[in-house]
Formats: C-alpha cells, sequence, structure tokens
C-alpha cells in the first residue's frame, strides 16, 4: 500500500512481532478502522491458537521475527519486555540501515509497546539511526477507547511521530509525553484497565452476596462503570463533584463511601500505582 500518513494511512507493510492479548488488540483496532487491509500485515507469535485465529482473517503468520520484518515499512514490537533485546538482535539485519534508505519513506518505524522498555535499548539493538518510537497503549484499544501514550526517539522525525499517532489513534486516543513519564504512563492507563476489571469483580461479588442473581449483578456493575466513566469523560467535571451529586445526606451512598474511608481506599489505589511505577522501572533494567 502507499504511505500516506496525512490523511491517516499507514505505513505498508505491517510487521506485528508478538501477537498476543495487546498486540493483537492493537490489529484489530487497525484493522477495524481500515488503515490498512489484513494483506499487509505480517505477524509472528508462538501460540499457534492465536496464529491459526489470524490466518484465517487474512494475515500472514511469517516463519519468524526476520522474516516478518523484511520489507516492512513499520514494526510494532510487543513481546514481553525482557524478550524484546533478543527480538530486535534477530530482526537486525533484516531492517534497512539509514545508509540503505534512500529516503525517509524508505525507512522502517519501529514501535515497541513493552513496558518499561526504554528507547535507549531499543537503539543499542537496532540498526543505527532506526526511527523508533515508544509507546504505552492499554487494551480497551480493542474497541477503540484505549489510551496510548508515545514518546519519539531520537531518530524519529515528524513523519514517524505522524504515523504512530495514526496507528494509536485508530485505537483510541494519543497523548505524547517525555520518555521520563512512560513509568508513570504504565502505572495508570496501561495497568489501569485491570484495576477496573478488578472493581468491577467485586461490586458483582458484593451484589451476589446481597442476593442478586450474578447475571443481574453483572449487568448492574458493568453499565454502573460504562456510565460513570463515560459521564466523567463527557461532562468534565472533576469526579469528586460528581460524587457528591450520588451522596444523598443522610444517604446510602454517605454510608457506602465512609467504608472506603474505613479501608483506606484511595491510598490502596495510590500504593498500587507506586508499585506498578516500580515494576516498569525494574522491567527497563
Ligand atoms: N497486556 C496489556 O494490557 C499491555 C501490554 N503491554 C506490553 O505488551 C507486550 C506484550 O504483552 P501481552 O500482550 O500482555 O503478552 P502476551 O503474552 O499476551 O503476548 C506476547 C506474545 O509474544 C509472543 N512471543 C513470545 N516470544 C516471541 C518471539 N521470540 N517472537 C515472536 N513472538 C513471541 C507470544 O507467543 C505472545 O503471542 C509486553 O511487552 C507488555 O509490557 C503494554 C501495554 C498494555
Ligand atoms: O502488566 C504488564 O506488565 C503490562 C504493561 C501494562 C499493562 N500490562
Amino acid at each position: 500500500m502507499n504511505s500516506d500518513e496525512t490523511t491517516g494511512h499507514l505505513r505498508g507493510p505491517l510487521a506485528l512481532l508478538g501477537a498476543g492479548a495487546m498486540g493483537s488488540a492493537i490489529l484489530e483496532a487497525v484493522l477495524a478502522g481500515g488503515q490498512i487491509a489484513a494483506a499487509d500485515v505480517r505477524i509472528t507469535t508462538l501460540d499457534p491458537a492465536a496464529a491459526d485465529r489470524w490466518r484465517e482473517r487474512g494475515v500472514h503468520v511469517a516463519d519468524d521475527n526476520a522474516a516478518a520484518v523484511a520489507g516492512a515499512r513499520l514494526v510494532i514490537v510487543a513481546v514481553k519486555p525482557a524478550d524484546v533485546p533478543t527480538v530486535l538482535d534477530s530482526i537486525c539485519a533484516a531492517l534497512p540501515t539509514d545508509a540503505a534508505a534512500e529516503s525517509a519513506q524508505e525507512r522502517c518505524l519501529v514501535v515497541s509497546i513493552a513496558a518499561g522498555v526504554r528507547l535507549a535499548t531499543l537503539a543499542q539493538h537496532l540498526p543505527p539511526g532506526t526511527p523508533a518510537v515508544r509507546v504505552m497503549p492499554n487494551t480497551p484499544a480493542l474497541i477503540g477507547e484505549g489510551m496510548s501514550a508515545l514518546s519519539p526517539g531520537e531518530h524519529a522525525g515528524e513523519r514517524d511521530v505522524a504515523v504512530a499517532t495514526a496507528l494509536l489513534a485508530a485505537c483510541g486516543q494519543v497523548v505524547v509525553v517525555p520518555e521520563k513519564q512512560q513509568d508513570a504512563v504504565t502505572a495508570i492507563s496501561g495497568s489501569g484497565p485491570a484495576y477496573v476489571f478488578a472493581v468491577a469483580e467485586a461490586l458483582i461479588d458484593a451484589g451476589v452476596l446481597l442476593g442478586l442473581p450474578r447475571p443481574t449483578a453483572a449487568q448492574l456493575a458493568t453499565q454502573t462503570l460504562a456510565g460513570a466513566a463515560l459521564m466523567l469523560r463527557e461532562s468534565g467535571q472533576h469526579p469528586s463533584l460528581l460524587r457528591e451529586q450520588v451522596t444523598s445526606p443522610g444517604g446510602t451512598t454517605a454510608a457506602g463511601l465512609r467504608e472506603f474511608d474505613r479501608h483506606a481506599l484511595k491510598s490502596t489505589i495510590i500504593a498500587a500505582a507506586e508499585a506498578a511505577h516500580e515494576r516498569s522501572r525494574q522491567l527497563g533494567g
């Protein structure tokens, strides 16, 4: 396909190394958005079932990472953080060197979504001058409601940032952040969906404890979380104001919220984010 970043089309062919939970969510969003055709995508995975699923969708499953990236214009690295250096070493020879790429359009952009893995590490394991972008996405990308933060590397120009932004815009909202903020981003929006799902589980279990049938409890909890999240986003109001609107004097909500304070919910969430932040730093080595 032709590259046309100005209209939001992506450079093809696209190689996705590691079509697991997050890599597949991004690929689903990009295919659904029509930015790229399945025939323009090559993937790798160690999971035969995932390989079969993607093959059935018309995506090429490459024999190895080097084969996937040969001739690719955009490479998404979506393996576990510890596997990134080995995977990059294995594709180095298949990537164009700066000198070999005749024009900016012929360069291959490498997008890493690996938690903690720094741009400096990517650069150490890529041919000199390779444009690279570090991104922290999240799984709601699957339904186009993701949040991605990107940090361009030294050799990533405006055109590369435009390509990465077009890729991630198919997944939801995109912000550009300095790399030093990426571990904090990981702790909030990267891991954040899991915190929300844990709250959903707790609310559903609470409903069951209080005598509701599980499907009813699940519907109530799910729509309440979705409705509250949309209200927060669309009203632009501070969450404390929205919480006050629910809290009638002497009513049920105040009684419930007092238990949040008693059990230090806010401190628990902050401690969870701090732990995730620290883990992201550790993964960076
Ligand atoms: N799951 C999430 O919510 C998020 C994950 N990430 C990052 O995405 C990356 C992948 O995470 P998940 O998708 O959760 O893991 P996952 O385990 O679901 O996916 C990893 C994939 O890599 C494949 N793989 C492993 N070694 C490989 C190799 N040498 N060559 C090709 N493929 C290989 C596996 O078969 C699997 O398909 C990690 O670096 C993680 O930090 C980033 C943001 C959010
Ligand atoms: O748990 C993890 O390490 C990845 C990164 C952010 C969300 N999932």
